[in-house]
């Protein structure tokens, strides 16, 4: 072994524990270990012991609780240490590769992460297709089998030749003669390039060609030697051996830290052997019980700590660096790979495309067709005495018989109200009215008996009843001639009493009132033929034209503003909480954390990426609202697009924090779904705020999408501009959103490891 003195990594007093309280689960216990500069240090032990975490901390993904670690002369995460960077090479165990892009993006990826231009990177390609025997370069990684994926996968912790290299089980699924390759690589480097090497293995055996070995059980470490020195001290043909004579003489390791049966570190000796069956249940899965029961005390086998050791971790050691690419480079190599990466990476999934640019189409189109229209088709039941008492069963009859019913002007005088007096004669008004009715919307039934047509209400077939009396153009006509002359029954004579269906109140209302307006227009109607002023027979209220908005508001444009910022905000969260998380499960985040992208790298590349996304789909969003639905929009188009924009942005940082804030994609959708209703019902969507109680209006007021829903609608309807508070505080709002999520994300981000 060449250690030359020096170690290239060293923990002291590693203590690293999941979950808290009763759940806590100790999995590194003081644990320390030293691995020389230039050499293959072998860390062995049974699944779940601890290994992935101890390499997780020493490249910086998560931080220990207690102890340190120095790696290549720094403490990971510091400025300055290289760590995590490009001096590091990592393969973890999970493949942690994105399966859209081929082997040679992949290798150009990690190439970019690393400050490589593509000359460098082309030649490392060549070499590693021979070392590795990868496949075919323009194969998209994810058409590749596990064992290839694998092979591409150290491909990339190898791809820039660093210093140190950390592997956490590479050659898992290869086969002996390329296993056997990879280790012979291995060692040529450590010695002729002074590499360092740390690899965890499941093959014990394989791991004899390691300078050092580390048998690592619950937590620490129950040897750290040379594999000669460790078979010749036990006696044991084989690593495995060793490995159970010491695990044996450890004991049982489900048991807590006071427990007398752990190793002690301070004192350097075991106490007498545990079970045989508590062996066998602890590590089932790597030992293999020899039957001879060790019982001697055993020293715990560990380096002492070198003296290069000691000074990297007193922090005066100056570790011999080499010189990285600048910063700038860096930073640039950095967002072009995450870039490419990601563009490469939705261009060419199938779902994603669809949901960027179907969606958006899909939704709008939708909303717009299926919200706002008239009802149509609804059945209306009449029960008109008049006509039966003039033996007709309908209108129609009546009209082929007698011509059309209403008012003629016969001619004649008028009052001194300019009346005419008797000269107007009229003629089956309750049919003439019925002319008036929209018979899209609905469709009359005659019923001889009120009874009978209210029963059929009743059922839910008909929307209301009509009924007019046997004398009704009578008496309608009568309160024109004789007005307040007329005593209060003879009045209710010229009445149409009507029972309606309100159990929907959509249907009830916009049918009530389609009744009304079509009373209007017959009225107006039937007084302009007698040459009476038409307005005697309104109600003394006249709308003037609308301040803002049309004289009929259809609900759909109400909605749109809304519809459209929430639409936009939450397919963002979703497209970003989706790749974040999916990337995060992947080990592709890890993984590129560790060659030294930051975590503002990350997000910026991301921010891009999502960006140009979510302005496609606002684009695609905002041109089937103005120009297929032709919604109108009276304000300043800059404004509208800016304020989507906006809150577009809002729903990605929404999305960000969903995907640090939540393990998988599960969790994430019941995240969204969760704020969805809450966010959809409240901001003035479905109903505006002023009917809402003071307490839930003011908690409406501070969501993301409600202040910016109000300022759409002014500037879509009342046209006003950014001048207004009434409008800039929407992208005030929608922006302090935005920046309080993505604060909250980077905060998540830097205590979460
Ligand atoms: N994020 C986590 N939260 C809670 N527990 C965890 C977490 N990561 C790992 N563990 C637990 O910590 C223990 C050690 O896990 P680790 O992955 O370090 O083991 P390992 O030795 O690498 O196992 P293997 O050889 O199977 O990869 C395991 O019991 C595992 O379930």
């Amino acid at each position: 072994m060449e250690a030359g003195g020096v170690d290239a990594v060293c923990v002291r007093g590693a203590c690293k524990a999941y979950g808290s309280g009763r759940r806590v689960l100790n999995v590194l216990d003081k644990l320390d270990m030293s691995v020389p500069k230039g050499s293959i240090y072998g860390l062995l032990g049974a699944s779940g012991c601890g290994k992935t975490t101890l390499l997780s901390c020493t490249v910086g993904r998560r931080r220990l609780d207690g102890g340190e670690v120095w790696v290549l002369g720094g403490r990971p995460g510091e400025p300055g240490s290289g760590v995590p960077g490009p001096r590091i090479g990592y393969m973890p165990q999970e493949v942690a590769l994105v399966g859209e892009l081929t082997v040679r993006e992949t290798l150009l990826y990690f190439g970019w992460l690393f400050g490589m231009s593509d000359e460098q990177i082309g030649e490392r390609i060549s070499f590693l297709q021979q070392l590795l025997d990868l496949p075919p370069l323009n194969k998209f990684v994810k058409l590749l089998s596990g064992g290839q994926q694998r092979r591409v996968s150290f491909a990339a912790a190898l791809v820039h030749d660093p210093e140190l290299l950390i592997l956490d089980e590479p050659t898992v699924g290869l086969d002996p003669i390329l296993r056997q390759a990879i280790w012979d690589y291995l060692v040529t480097i450590t010695r002729d390039d002074h590499k360092t090497v740390i690899i965890t293995t499941h093959y014990i055996e394989e791991a004899r060609q390691a300078h050092t070995i580390g048998l690592m059980r619950a937590g620490r470490l129950l040897a750290e030697d040379s594999p000669a020195q460790l078979l010749g001290r036990y006696g044991s043909a084989t690593l495995e051996d060793v490995f159970l004579i010491l695990s044996s003489n450890q004991g049982p390791v489900d048991q807590g830290p006071e427990d007398p049966g752990m190793v002690d570190h301070g004192a350097g000796s075991l106490p007498m052997a545990s079970s045989k069956e508590a062996l066998h249940q602890s590590n089932g899965d790597v030992m293999v019980a020899n039957g001879n029961g060790h019982t001697d005390s055993l020293a715990l086998q560990r380096l002492p700590v070198n003296a290069s050791a000691a000074t990297a971790a007193s922090g005066s050691y100056v570790y011999p660096t080499r010189p990285t690419p600048p910063m700038s480079a860096m930073f640039k190599g950095h967002i072009k790979a995450l870039l490419v990466k990601s563009f490469l990476r939705i261009l060419r999934h199938l779902g994603a495309l669809g949901f960027i640019f179907i969606f958006p189409v899909l939704e709008v189109g939708v909303f717009f067709t299926a919200i706002g229209g008239d009802p149509q088709g609804l059945q209306l039941g009449v029960v008109n005495d008049e006509l039966y008492a003039a033996n007709m069963s309908n209108c129609a009859q009546y009209r082929a018989q007698y011509g059309a019913p209403g008012s003629v002007y016969t001619g004649g005088t008028e009052d001194d109200y300019g009346a005419p007096v008797g000269n107007c004669t009229v003629r089956m008004l309750s049919c003439a009215f019925l002319e008036y009715l929209d018979p899209r919307m609905a469709y009359q039934v005659f019923y001889e008996k009120r009874e009978d047509a209210l029963e059929v209400t009743r059922k839910g077939h008909s929307i209301g009843v009509l009924h007019f009396g046997p004398n009704f153009t009578e008496w309608l006509d009568a309160r024109r001639r004789y007005g307040s002359e007329l005593a209060p029954e003879e009045v209710d004579l010229g009445e149409i009493p009507i029972w309606m269906d309100m159990s929907n109140r959509q249907l009830g209302t916009i049918m009530t009132k389609s009744i009304i307006d079509s009373y209007h227009a017959f009225s107006k109607d039937l007084l302009s033929r007698c040459h009476a002023n038409p307005k005697i027979g309104e109600i003394p209220v006249h709308f003037e034209d609308p301040v803002y908005g049309a004289e009929n508001p259809d609900f759909a444009v109400f909605a749109a503003p809304g519809i459209i910022l929430t639409m936009i905000f939450f397919l963002t969260t979703g497209l970003t909480a989706t790749v974040m998380i999916t990337e995060r499960q992947e080990g592709l985040w890890d993984r590129s954390l560790v060659a030294g992208v930051t975590a503002w790298e990350s997000l910026l590349a991301h921010v891009v990426t999502q960006g140009v996304l979510m302005g496609i789909q606002a684009g695609l969003a905002l041109i089937m609202m103005f120009l297929v639905f032709k919604v109108p929009c009276v304000g300043y188009m800059g404004d509208v697009v800016s304020l989507v924009f906006i809150t577009g942005m809002t729903g990605m940082c929404f999305g960000f924090f969903v995907s640090v804030s939540c393990q998988t994609v599960t969790s994430a959708n019941f995240m969204s779904l969760g704020s969805f209703y809450p966010i959809i019902l409240l901001s003035g969507v479905i109903w505006p705020l002023e009917g809402m109680s003071t307490i839930l209006r003011w908690i409406a007021l501070c969501l993301p999408t409600t202040l910016s829903t109000t300022s759409l609608r002014n500037i879509m309807l009342r046209g006003w501009g950014l001048s207004k508070p009434e409008v800039y505080i929407g992208f005030l709002v929608t922006g302090i959103w935005a920046a309080v999520l993505i604060t909250m994300c980077m905060i998540i981000l830097k205590y979460r490891k």
